[in-house]
């Protein structure tokens, strides 16, 4: 076997902007992305993909509130919106990667796994929701918004706007681990923890019920490869690099980090909550727990990441 590389695609990173979110915009970014992804497995790496859900479990939970006002439609709940994230995404995936490998000659197969994650129903999470999903709205519109959903959270989303956002609790426990680990020792290239996984809560007598959150992605992943023994942990997302200072005139860029500086970094709050501070903390979690090496780029640098060239890399 290759070395096990664990990707973990941003949801944000698959819409391209406000105006091409689109179902079709949405496979194009995928199929861009699965041939970065593809190239990195034509090199011989065992690559595990993950992918996040934020905007897309918002629109389609908005989706069933307006359809329940107007309509009288029944409600989705969140779970349910985020198992549907999954089988969605992980299908464009699953083809998008099948099309790659199939045009490169590869003998290799995509395979996406409905995942489920046990998350602690006492998690504070519950009471404290942080978890942006959805659209971006300005300030004005959020304020309107607000007006009409008293019962949203709505917070200032890194500077790009405002967005509702949902409880996120902490990932225990990935139920499908073992079947994902055989999958991978088969040589199929999985794609799991979709969205963060499917958040369910573990019962008294062992039987699993679906509670309404969303799982940080960047979380589930970082569990995900400390769980697997992943060489690398690579986060996906709308920047080449991480930046210090980001969005202000000093802004730089970060090449290569230990993990001592990083910490210092997060302390220093150079990594805005909700977008580049929980991929922060899924990196220090993932190399704490005995994990070599991480990489934050963007999917069109993927494989120029991996072989060293660009995105930031943190070493343990
Ligand atoms: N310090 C930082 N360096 C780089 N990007 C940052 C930083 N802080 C916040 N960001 C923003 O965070 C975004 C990544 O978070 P987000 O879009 O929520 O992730 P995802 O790709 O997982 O959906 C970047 O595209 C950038 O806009
Ligand atoms: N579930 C999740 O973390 O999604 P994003 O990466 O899209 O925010």
């Amino acid at each position: 076997m290759g070395k096990k590389v664990v990707i973990a695609i941003g949801g944000n990173s698959l819409i391209q902007d406000d105006s091409r979110q689109k179902v079709e915009d949405q496979y194009q970014a995928v199929c861009e992305t699965a041939k970065h992804i593809a190239g990195m497995v034509a090199q011989g790496y065992d690559v595990i993909v993950t992918h996040g859900n934020g905007p897309q479990v918002g629109f389609i939970l908005r989706r069933s509130e307006i359809a329940q006002q107007v309509a009288s439609m029944h409600a989705v709940p969140l779970f349910i919106c985020g198992a549907d994230t999954q089988g969605a995404i992980g299908y464009q995936i699953q083809q998008a990667l099948d099309n790659e490998f199939a045009k490169r000659g590869l003998a290799k197969k995509a395979i996406a796994v409905v995942t489920q994650v046990v998350v602690d129903p006492h998690d504070a999470a519950f009471q404290k929701p942080t978890k942006p999903i959805g659209s971006f709205y300005t300030q004005e519109q959020a304020a309107a918004i607000q007006q009409d959903h008293p019962d949203w959270v709505m917070v200032s989303d890194a500077g790009r706007g405002y967005r509702r956002v949902v409880a996120s609790p902490q990932p225990q426990e990935i139920v499908e681990k073992d079947i994902i680990a055989g999958l991978i020792q088969s040589g199929y290239c999985v794609v799991g923890v979709g969205g963060g996984g499917i958040p369910v809560v573990r019962n008294a007598d062992g039987t699993l019920t679906g509670v309404d959150a969303v799982i940080d992605k960047d979380f589930a992943s970082s569990l995900l490869a400390s769980e697997i023994g992943a060489d690398v942990l690579i986060i996906s997302t709308g920047v080449e690099k991480v930046c210090l200072n980001f969005g202000r005139p000093n802004q730089t860029t970060l090449d290569t980090v230990s993990l001592s500086q990083l910490k210092q970094y997060a302390a220093e709050n150079h990594f805005a909550p909700g977008s580049m501070l929980p991929k922060i903390q899924a990196i220090i979690r993932f190399l704490e727990k005995g994990g070599k090496k991480a990489i934050i780029t963007n999917p069109e640098s993927l494989e120029k990441a991996i072989a060293g060239q660009t995105g930031t890399h943190i070493r343990a």
